[in-house]
């Protein structure tokens, strides 16, 4: 029985690895719990599992439900508390699928204590991707994707010497407006932006997506967890996504990871690896009823952010970090309708340009550009 904790429970990936524990009651209990505001959901969700731990965003969220939980439950909140729920002592894995760079601190946490961490929260690894590894490698811990083309690099990778690799090959779906011309772009809303073409998740994700941020903080993502450098780092447009992504070895052999979009399955494969259980989904992949797959050379001019995410990675440093929190506010403001949707990429490249890198900053240090780099885009929002 694999004890589990989960920072995000209340989301897209957190309700999805919730389904994967339902599935396999034999294999896996929920040990500890993290959620945001999302107290009505989180109250469903600990009268089920009834896990020994959830943490909750603030106080006042902590109040709300504080007498209506199972007597078998700890409440806890805050920072402190995301990091108690990612080291509870009986838990064998963490799943990270909690939104932001507010991961970081509870991935450090985990790490230090050695637990093995399932990681969908991007957004770490993009801010404090150097930390992050190097922590990991001190404490000999494993961090293993759950990001569908990170998890289809892993698999395609079982295996095989990371010296014989060439190139990864991140496939991206282009978002929802994959269509659209730059002009067509002015002026789009926030309802349209967040029809993806092929999966559902998160608002925020959704948004990066469509400007292909997305794509940009996931080549960041791959750099940090294969060791790879960016220039071996290639990204392919492929409108189905039915290719999850792809690793070309120095021979020219190219291997892919295949399936329907359901990110239910690289949680499970996180959670159960080395080994495959059965899946939640009985849905298989007739390549016949898709019929024909598309793939398309990247424009990076058309999407922009993706330009800028290559840029920040190879200049390294404080740029991800700055790259992230620009990101964060840029989208959050767009969908509060504060931002248009060009402006987001506008904003974050202001972000850019006006920042003097670190080179080498140290967890202070980034959590410093983290704050000021959020401050800097409200105020040119206001
Ligand atoms: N969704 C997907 O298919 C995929 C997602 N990912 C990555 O996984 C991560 C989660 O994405 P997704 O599930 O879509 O996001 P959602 O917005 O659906 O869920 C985010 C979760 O984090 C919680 N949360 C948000 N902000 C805070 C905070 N400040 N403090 C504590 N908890 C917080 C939310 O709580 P509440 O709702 O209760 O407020 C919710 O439980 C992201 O990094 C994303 O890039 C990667 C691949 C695919
Ligand atoms: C499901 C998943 O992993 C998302 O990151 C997804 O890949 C988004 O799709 P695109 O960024 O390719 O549109
Ligand atoms: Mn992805």
């Amino acid at each position: 029985m694999k004890h589990i904790s989960l920072l995000g429970a209340t989301g897209s990936i957190g309700t999805q690895t919730l389904d994967v524990i339902r599935k396999h009651p034999e294999h896996f209990t929920l040990e500890s719990m993290s959620v945001g505001k999302n107290i009505e959901l989180a109250l469903q969700q600990v009268h089920e599992f009834i896990p020994a731990l959830l943490s909750v965003q603030t106080k006042e969220d902590y109040d709300k439900l504080i007498h209506k939980v199972p007597n078998k439950t700890r409440v806890v909140f805050g920072t402190e508390g995301l990091e108690e729920v990612a080291t509870a002592p009986k838990s064998d894995i963490l799943v990270n699928a909690v939104l932001g760079s507010v991961g970081l601190s509870p991935t450090l946490a985990a790490i230090k204590a050695g637990k093995t961490i399932a990681i969908a929260n991007k957004e770490t690894l993009v801010t404090a991707g150097h930390i992050v590894t190097e922590e990991a490698r001190r404490y000999n811990v494993s961090l293993i994707p759950v990001d569908s083309e990170h998890s289809a690099i892993f698999q395609a990778l079982n295996g095989e010497n990371i010296k014989e690799v060439d190139r990864l090959i991140l496939t991206a779906s282009g978002g929802s407006f994959r269509e659209r011309s730059r002009d067509e772009l002015e002026g789009v809303t926030v309802r349209e932006a967040l029809n993806h073409p092929n999966w559902s998740m998160g608002a925020k994700i959704t948004i990066d997506s469509a400007t292909m941020m997305n794509k940009g903080l996931e080549v960041i993502e791959a750099h940090w967890l294969f060791n790879i450098p960016y220039e071996q780092i290639d990204v392919v447009l492929h409108k189905e996504s039915i290719i999850h992504s792809m690793v070309e070895y120095i021979d020219g052999s190219v291997i892919a990871q295949l399936g329907t979009p359901d990110m239910r399955v690289p949680i499970q494969y996180a959670l159960t690896y080395p080994k495959r259980f059965e899946s939640i989904t009985n849905e298989r992949l007739h390549l016949w009823e898709i019929g024909l797959l598309h793939f398309t050379k990247l424009d990076m001019e058309r999407f922009r952010c993706i330009k800028f995410a290559y840029e920040a990675g190879k200049v390294g440093g404080t740029m991800p970090t700055v790259l992230n929190a620009a990101n964060e506010i840029a989208v959050a403001c767009f969908l509060e309708g504060r931002l248009s949707f060009l402006e987001i990429e506008h904003v974050i490249e202001q972000a850019l340009e006006s920042h003097t890198v670190i080179k080498k900053p140290t967890l202070e240090e980034i959590i410093k550009v983290d704050a000021e780099t959020r401050a800097f885009i409200h105020s040119t929002i206001k």
